[in-house]
């Protein structure tokens, strides 16, 4: 039975028996890349607000009675404010699954990243509440958690993140300002060490030591890269590159979104890699890039901050938590 069924949404569901969905923040970066998704899923149908109506709690609070889900694509602050509305609506209210930084580790919230471990997509079709990740903790989680789970990275080790995104990532007003001009065309920023993802960087990654996060925007548009560096003869039995690689493969085996890439080294003889070739793809690629000579390496993330580090994860998880098959 659909949750449309079960919950008997008489307006947009009930005549084809399918989950519906409301996009709250459906103008804005993230929400227009969930609602072009969307356009392409058959089984769910989707309620929309009226343009006048889309800041005004009590039209929220009536559209809210009528789906199953609720998806949130708003600065933290708006984010806070239609969960309290969900929060009043008790046993009848919708599932809400959150794209800002406001719930991602809080503890009664599921964290929307199904890779995590084997049992977190289970939690995330579970949950009432799920938080979407940020963008460059997908990337440095995907790559940190297996090795710390495999004992190859010590849980305190002083981590490093280095990160470069597109402009999009900064949502409309970043857009604006990169398109008009008016931005510098590369910046590092996160240099006050507080960036809001550092958080979930640290907890899901299962680090005991705050990491250092470099992130960076280029002038172009999206798409991203996620690097961390390790001199591997400080780690404990001084991995090589090739046993980093297999714990990554071992940890994603069979996953449909997160791809192992074969180990890059001296006799690859590759070397670069550029953030956008996957590009509108919910994918995410894993490199790991080393030197047996020097015993170095560097693991690379690659995804697109709109896809599998936005619109894309959130269109996965809300499959999960509507119980419908992966796409
Ligand atoms: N861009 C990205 O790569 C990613 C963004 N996110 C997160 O997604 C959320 C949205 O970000 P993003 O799409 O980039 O931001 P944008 O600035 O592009 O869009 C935000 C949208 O929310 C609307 N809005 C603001 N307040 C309200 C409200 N009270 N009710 C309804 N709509 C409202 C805005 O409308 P108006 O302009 O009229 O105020 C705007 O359309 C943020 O929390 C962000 O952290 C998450 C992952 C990646
Ligand atoms: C280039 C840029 O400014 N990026 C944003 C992160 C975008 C993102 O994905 O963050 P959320 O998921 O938490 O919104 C930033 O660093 O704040």
């Amino acid at each position: 039975m659909s949750l449309a069924e079960t919950k008997q949404a008489p307006n947009v569901g009930a005549a084809t028996k399918k989950p519906v969905v409301f996009v709250d923040g459906g103008s804005g970066t993230t929400g227009l890349g969930i609602n072009e998704r969307l356009k392409l899923q058959g089984d769910v149908a989707v309620k929309t607000i009226a343009d006048d109506k889309r800041k005004d709690p009590a039209a929220k609070k009536a559209l809210m009675e009528e789906v199953d889900l609720v998806i949130l694509c708003l600065p933290d602050d708006a984010a806070k404010e239609t969960v309290a509305l969900v929060d009043t609506m008790g046993a009848s209210g919708p599932k809400v699954l959150d794209a800002s930084t406001a719930y991602r580790v809080a503890p009664d919230w599921a964290y929307g990243f199904p890779e995590l471990t084997p049992d977190q997509a289970g939690k995330i079709k579970a949950a009432k509440k799920v938080s979407n990740p940020g963008c460059y903790p997908t990337g440095a989680i995907a790559l940190l958690r297996p090795i710390v789970d495999a004992g190859l990275l010590p849980q305190d080790y002083p981590v490093t993140v280095n990160a470069v995104s597109g402009y999009s990532g900064g949502g409309k007003s970043m857009i604006a300002s990169f398109e008009d001009g008016s931005a510098s065309s590369f910046e590092l920023y996160g240099l006050g060490f507080e960036h809001k993802h550092l958080p979930e960087m640290q907890l899901y990654s299962n680090l005991t030591r705050r990491p250092i996060f470099i992130p960076s925007v280029g002038n172009y548009r999206q798409g991203m890269l996620v690097s961390v560096p390790l001199q591997l003869d400080t780690l404990p039995g001084k991995p090589t590159g090739a046993d980093l690689q297999a714990a990554l493969a071992k940890r994603y085996a069979g996953s449909k979104y997160v791809s192992v890439m074969p180990l890059q080294n001296e006799a690859t003889k590759s070397g670069r890699i550029e953030p956008e070739a996957l590009n509108e793809t919910n994918m995410l690629e894993l490199y790991v890039f080393a030197s047996d000579k020097y015993h170095q390496a560097v693991l690379v993330a690659r995804l697109d901050n709109l896809g599998k580090g936005a619109s894309g994860a959130a269109v996965q998880n809300m499959r999960l938590m509507l119980g419908l098959p992966e796409e």
